[in-house]
């Protein structure tokens, strides 16, 4: 599907409910299939969190994953566990190209069985279930917080715990730090401290509802949409103050982009304010939050600001090359892009924005997602623009309640 996409009305309080984090959804998941007494509550309606579910329900040999990049991870952990059991794991031909090498030497540290069915350190994987023999660990972390995940999501359930020493720079540490909440939420003890994590064995836990809180990289298209707007408002739930989400740091991001954020008691909203549009003076290091550094660029260059983002290494091997991919298509809009392989620099542009732009996804939702905000400013058409299924099925017809008008070409 391929839609054209237009802006009609003002974007004045209008209300929306977004769907649950699929981070924390897939985190829970696979607690839940450790721990049957956890229920889960906001669950996320993403591709991504679909195929963990049908891949814990059912009890084939091969699982695909499509382009679950977190399912792809928590699943190898998860299955190298299971005794007796055998799995190959496998994804789209992107999920190939996304490397695996890093958690699979760790499982194997510890006494997993795992091989490659094609190339070494990329998926598919053949995995032979079986008990851990050690519970000690350590793997390099600056390529993926996943594979840490991953491990500290099992480690509960192994029968002495798990030791966890991290290894260099430490990447993408708020997804870290939401899987020790999560624990804890569940009643699973652990820790991390400097380059350490320890999660104690629990055979068992009490029953527990745990609510998802809704998906704060979805949320940045509405910051992008508000701060392009003239003066927009747009209220989504269900947020909170003290989020597990890296990604809740937009409040503080968009507030130099003209928009401020009032949280209400289960939702926020957030409005334009013209007056405090001051840009980045100084480079901004998103590795923290690397899920919306397309969301960000796309802002700035709607608004004419130039921006410099850092800490950019993790976006060469998620669902595309998003450095290669913002390149490119900011430029089909008349913009000036210059990457390095971790970091992102778009100059102010003087010039109009072009128009009638059609904007390449590349199998990747928020590429489709980043650049629908540019509506407001310009006529643009997005290619494959179900790509967006993966975290945010709902986010052509929540735009379209936003005012935006999409139709098929
Ligand atoms: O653990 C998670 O839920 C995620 C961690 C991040 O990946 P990296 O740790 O690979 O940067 C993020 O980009 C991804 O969308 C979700
Ligand atoms: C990188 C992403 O997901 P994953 O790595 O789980 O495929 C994402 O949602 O932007």
């Amino acid at each position: 599907m391929n839609l054209k996409l237009d802006y009609i009305s003002n974007i004045e309080n209008k209300t929306l409910q977004i769907t649950g984090s699929k981070s924390e959804t897939n985190r829970l998941l696979i607690l839940q299939a450790l721990y049957p007494n956890i229920s889960i509550e906001n669950v996320s309606n993403s591709d991504d969190s679909e195929l963990m579910q049908k891949a814990l329900r059912n009890s084939d040999t091969i699982v695909d994953i499509h382009h679950a990049g977190t399912a792809m991870r928590f699943l190898t952990a998860y299955f190298a566990i299971k005794e007796g059991k055998e799995t190959v794991l496998t994804g789209s031909k992107r999920m190939k190209e996304r490397p695996i090498k890093i958690l699979v030497e760790a499982l194997q540290q510890l006494g997993c069985e795992i091989t490659y069915e094609n190339e070494k350190g990329y998926p598919p994987i053949k995995i032979h279930g079986k008990s851990p023999t050690t519970n000690s660990v350590s793997l390099q972390a600056n390529v993926s917080s996943q594979y840490i995940s991953a491990l500290m999501l099992i480690a509960s359930s192994l029968s002495n715990g798990l030791e966890i020493f991290l290894e260099g720079k430490v990447t993408s540490v708020p997804y870290i730090n939401m899987t020790l909440s999560l624990l804890s939420d569940a009643g699973i003890e652990g820790r991390y401290e400097n380059n350490k994590i320890t999660i104690n064995y629990h055979k068992e836990i009490l029953p527990k509802n745990i609510v998802v809180e809704s998906d704060w990289s979805s949320a940045s298209y509405f910051y992008s949409i508000v701060a392009l707007s003239e003066n927009g408002s747009v209220t989504i739930g269900s947020y909170k103050k003290q989020s597990y989400q890296g990604d809740s740091s937009l409040v503080e991001i968009y507030k130099n982009l003209g928009v401020d954020t009032v949280f209400n008691q289960n939702t926020i909203t957030i409005k334009k304010n013209s007056n405090n549009i001051s840009g980045f003076p100084e480079a901004l290091d998103l590795s923290n939050s690397p899920d919306i550094a397309q969301t960000i660029v796309v802002t700035c260059f709607g608004l004419g600001v130039e921006c410099c983002l850092t800490g950019l290494h993790t976006l060469k091997i998620k669902e595309t090359d998003r450095l290669e991919a913002l390149k490119t298509e900011i430029e089909k809009f008349g913009g000036r892009v210059n990457i390095t392989k971790d970091s992102l620099y778009l100059e102010s542009h003087p010039v109009s924005i072009k128009k009638e732009v059609y904007v390449e996804t590349y199998n990747d939702h928020r590429m489709a997602m980043a650049f629908a905000p540019l509506a407001l400013k310009t006529s643009l058409f997005i290619k494959d623009a179900n790509v967006v299924s993966k975290s945010y099925p709902d986010f052509w017809s929540d735009l379209e309640k936003l005012g935006f008008r999409t139709s098929k070409y």
